[in-house]
């Protein structure tokens, strides 16, 4: 074990590119990275950008090798990706599409040794800046964090395509890109260790704020453009915050309780075909209630993302307070060893969690109809 003193450090992508009609510069901004690319994207992302993503790749003069993605970030899918790398002689490899394909092919650059590139379709979590990767099982539940050396050379975002997709995907994105601030202030208060390697830096915590306020102030009028598939500057702020600002700011300002509220929720199958952000939502509000978090606070956050659209209730994520021997194991999961809720200024337990989790119901329908905000509606896990 090293005796040095740890180091406040922040990590981030060689480079970041958002715009409406970024994708026509991929080839370009691919090129100097690397001259054989390897894209990785579902049918379903690939029916919508194939032909961009060609033509960008022939005006740069670079091979095209297109393969295929799944559903989740797998050790075999990763394995997969890698493997196909070398058949292919690959030196650089390219994700294209949400969280999962993105950190599938993180991970199996890394794995390969050759660099990757980052081409969120959607808006809907800060995988794409990121040098880690979260893999899960076959069947959804979270397994670990793979940490890289490095992140991405190339994180490149068109506007247009995030605007044009599901609005769901943006408003999971916030909801992931809110939890980066409520986290990263608690690590600030307790100096722990980021998912960066090191202690915080001004930086960070700063970028984690910035993602917030620029939420606050953007996400409802983006959240509106994108149902008529409209780029605004509201919709370019809220890109930036979910992708880049959160994405710097969980990784350099550290994570805490509510991502890992986050990873014990998949240990529970009512939860599977939610999103990433909607599950990060219930883990936000989880960790404030912990923290003892001023009441006017809760309850502007349970507005605020009901709102949004977000989850803020067992019933929107398919449980409700009667499922205590689900939601233990959730709080098992949540609070296993080296999870984030470690880096909380309190230990968090078992019987403690599973009534934070169990108390959301009640308060947040309170404040819901305080309001005059819609019930919430039931999750019926497929
Ligand atoms: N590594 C990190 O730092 C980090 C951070 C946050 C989240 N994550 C991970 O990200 C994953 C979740 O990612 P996600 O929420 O993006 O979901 P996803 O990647 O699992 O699924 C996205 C889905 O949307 C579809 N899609 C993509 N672009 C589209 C478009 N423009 N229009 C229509 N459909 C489109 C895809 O076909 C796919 O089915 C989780 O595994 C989570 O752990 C990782
Ligand atoms: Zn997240």
């Amino acid at each position: 074990m090293s005796t040095s003193h740890p180091i406040r450090t922040v990590i981030s992508p060689g480079r970041y590119a958002q715009g409406r009609g970024a994708l026509s510069r991929l080839g370009e901004l691919t090129k100097p990275i690397g001259s054989k690319p390897l894209v990785v994207a579902d049918d379903v992302v690939w029916g919508l950008v194939g032909d961009q993503v060609t033509a960008s790749f022939a005006d740069a003069d670079l091979p095209l090798t297109r393969d295929g993605f799944g559903v989740y970030a797998t050790a075999k899918a990763v394995e997969t990706i890698a493997a196909r790398i070398a058949e292919v002689g690959a030196d650089v490899v390219v994700g294209v599409g949400g969280g999962s394909v993105i950190d599938a092919v993180k991970a199996a650059g890394h794995l390969a040794g050759i660099r990757w590139v980052s081409v969120p379709t959607v808006a809907s979590t800060d995988a794409p800046c990121s040098a880690l990767s979260v893999i899960y099982s076959e069947e959804g539940a979270f397994e670990e964090y793979r940490f890289f050396p490095h992140n991405p050379d190339l994180v490149l975002v068109d506007s247009q395509l995030v605007a044009n997709a599901p609005v769901k995907f943006l408003v999971a994105g916030v909801g992931d890109a809110l939890a980066t601030w409520i986290e990263a202030r608690a690590v600030a208060t307790t100096d722990a260790t980021t998912m960066a390697g090191g202690l915080p830096t001004m930086t960070g915590t700063a970028l984690a704020r910035l993602s917030w306020d620029a939420l606050w102030e953007n996400a409802l009028p983006a959240i509106a453009a994108v149902r008529e598939h409209l780029v605004t500057p509201a919709v370019e702020k809220v890109i930036e915050a979910n992708t880049l600002l959160s994405g710097l700011g969980f990784e350099s300002g550290g994570l805490a309780a509510a991502h890992a509220i986050h990873n014990g929720l998949t240990a529970a199958p009512q939860t599977h075909g939610l999103t990433h952000g909607q599950k990060v939502n219930i883990g936000s509000v989880t960790q404030l209630v912990l923290e003892g978090a001023p009441t006017q606070e809760v309850r502007d956050f349970i507005e605020f993302t009901t709102r949004v659209g977000l989850p803020n209730t067992l019933t929107e994520i398919g449980l409700t307070t009667d499922d205590v021997d689900d939601l233990t194991r959730v709080a098992e999961a949540a609070t296993a060893e080296g999870e984030t809720i470690h880096a909380m200024p309190f230990t968090v337990r078992v019987p403690e969690l599973v009534d934070a989790l169990r108390s959301i119901e009640g308060f947040a329908r309170q404040v819901r109809a305080d309001a005059g905000l819609p019930e919430p509606v039931p999750h019926r896990a497929h």
